[in-house]
């Protein structure tokens, strides 16, 4: 049976209809003129233990309104949800013990108090044993490098630093499924780094099921094995990053640097961009194969270095999001 299962599940918000302006907003307000948004569609999936998924979707296809039920903080219209046999919105006190929610745009922890004592609060509130809490707060601390912040008060503290925080503190009481909503949002290339880091570790050594909602695909590359894309609210495609790529093109990409300065062309790729002797080619493996095109070039130019890849992710990505679009409010 699958650890989260999720059948058909909608959402819809109303929200003021208001004109342009200062007084187009006052009498929106008071007109009661309402516009329904349905921020789901009706979505399915299921997620079996140990998966790390990534939700993706432009802005406003309703990533964050899936967690936000899933973890049990709103109720859908109508639909079905079953996390590890209990339904979020109707059993959350049990429901908040399964699961570690980190939403990167927000703090779980008290503003004002240290790192340690919100963490000493959060086990108060989920009722964490001892023996729990001592062994995941030493861990923790060791992997996300906390000891220099536990006496830090959490406004004082960096973005960076936060984070490390908010995703320790969600996994104070071993839950075994972890929603990040944006975990990595404006942070440092080391940072990134570090936390994607972690989330690989406890995937793998805790068996924790991740599911992760970014715009930062490099996140998504270096972590999921599956992806689910949603857009206006549906579920858009469930796959792996190479389904995605492969629905959306088949393209390939060379790069090619010669000794010459003579203009490089082939019949059958595309130029791209030329820096110097540098050349980016397109083409489509299906009418040339990667290497016969290699040969013919290395044949007629006097080549020094060559590098085939993949379009980079964030450009199949654009193009996906073109095709959803993005839901205005
Ligand atoms: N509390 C709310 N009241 C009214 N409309 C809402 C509310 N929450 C979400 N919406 C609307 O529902 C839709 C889905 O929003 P949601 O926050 O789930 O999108 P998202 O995919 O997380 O977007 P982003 O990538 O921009 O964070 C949007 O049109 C949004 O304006």
């Amino acid at each position: 049976m699958p650890q989260i299962e999720v059948t058909n599940l909608r959402k819809s918000f109303f929200i003021s209809e208001k004109s342009e302006g200062l007084k187009g907003a006052l009498k929106g307000l008071f007109s009661g003129k309402k516009r329904e948004i349905h921020a789901l569609n009706g979505i399915s999936f299921s997620i079996g233990k140990g998966e790390m998924i990534g939700y993706i979707g432009p802005n406003g296809a309703g990533k964050s309104t899936t967690i936000k039920i899933l973890s049990g903080i709103l109720t859908p219209d109508s639909g079905k949800c079953l996390i590890e046999g209990r339904t979020p919105w109707k059993e959350r006190v049990a429901h908040v013990s399964g699961i570690g929610v980190v939403f990167g745009q927000r703090t779980q922890l008290w503003w004002d108090l240290a790192v340690g004592e919100s963490f000493k609060l959060l086990k108060a509130v989920y009722r964490i044993p001892d023996e729990t809490y001592n062994s995941n707060v030493a861990e923790l601390t060791e992997l996300l490098k906390l000891a220099p912040l536990l006496s830090v008060p959490v406004r004082q503290l960096s973005l960076g630093q936060r984070m490390r925080c908010e995703i320790a503190a969600s996994l104070l009481h071993s839950p075994p499924i972890l929603f990040l909503d944006e975990p990595t949002i404006g942070l440092d290339a080391l940072s990134k780094l570090a936390i994607r880091e972690f989330i690989r570790r406890i995937n793998r050594e805790r068996g924790v099921t991740v599911i992760l909602t970014t715009h930062d695909m490099d996140d998504i590359e270096a972590l999921c094995s599956r992806v689910l894309v949603i857009g206006e609210g549906k579920i858009y495609l469930d796959g792996t990053i190479e389904d995605l790529r492969r629905k959306l093109t088949n393209r390939r990409r060379l790069l090619i640097e010669t000794e010459e300065s003579r203009k490089l062309s082939h019949h059958k790729a595309k130029v791209l961009s030329v820096k110097g002797n540098r050349w980016e080619l397109e083409f489509d493996p299906e009418s040339i194969s990667p290497a016969e095109l290699v040969r013919e070039l290395m044949d007629s130019y006097a080549v020094k270095d060559i590098y085939l890849e993949n379009v980079p992710i964030d450009e199949i990505i654009a193009q996906l999001y073109k095709e959803v679009g993005e839901v205005s409010p």
